[in-house]
């Protein structure tokens, strides 16, 4: 049976990262499961790569059809940003192995949908002031800067991904990229051992 390998961690954790270079690694082998956003496009970001960028009417058709498997909104301060994963069809292919990016709740729903056999997680983790320096570092980089939404999701992150609610979704591995190469060599260890 495929699995569905579900990349998560705090913010600037450098899941985005970790996830496209094992997207391209070919001895992997890897389909891409791709969330969907109602948050707008970030520069650098296109179209169906990071997420689906669709508008608040498409996720309501689809909430409507009963395909959306788990959905989590933000109240930013841009307004409410909605992401969420949907049953498109994408892993119709059982023998296929996926990867995937999301929260901890959503790893929480779709392990619920599609069972645990079929999703391993990998949690990423960095030091709190580590991440928060490659945060603002990150930000730095964008045209217009959101240094407010920045610590909004610093905030959140603590209590999202908070000790507790690990333990609760069976998190018992981390990944610590403190170096980013090593880091990779052991997720894609631990990705080989479990396909
Ligand atoms: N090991 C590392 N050492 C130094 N910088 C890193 C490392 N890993 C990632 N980064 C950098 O940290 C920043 C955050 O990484 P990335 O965008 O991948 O995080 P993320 O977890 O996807 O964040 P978000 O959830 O906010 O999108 C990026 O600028 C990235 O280049």
């Amino acid at each position: 049976m495929g699995k569905i390998f579900y990349i998560m961690g705090k913010s600037s954790s450098g899941k985005d990262t970790i996830y496209n270079r094992l997207r391209t690694d070919e001895t992997l082998e890897l389909s891409k499961l791709i969330l969907y956003t109602t948050r707008p496009m970030r520069e650098g970001e296109m179209q169906g790569r990071e997420y689906h960028f669709v508008q608040e009417e498409r996720f309501c058709r689809l909430k409507e059809d009963g395909k959306v498997i788990e959905s989590r909104t933000y109240e930013t301060v841009y307004g409410p940003w909605t992401y969420f994963t949907a049953d498109d069809g994408q892993i119709a292919d059982d023998e296929k192995n996926y990867l995937g990016i999301g929260t901890l709740e959503s790893y929480m729903q779709l392990k619920n949908y599609y069972g645990e056999e079929k999703i391993c997680p990998i949690y990423i983790e960095v030091e709190d002031g580590e991440r928060l320096k490659r945060a603002i570092a990150r930000e730095e980089q964008q045209k217009t800067p959101k240094y407010e939404e920045m610590c909004r999701r610093f905030l959140t992150d603590a209590q999202d991904f908070s000790e507790e609610k690990l333990r609760e979704a069976g998190i018992t591995k981390r990944f610590y990229n403190t170096e980013l190469e090593n880091c990779i060599k052991e997720i894609k260890n631990y990705i080989q051992k479990l396909q």
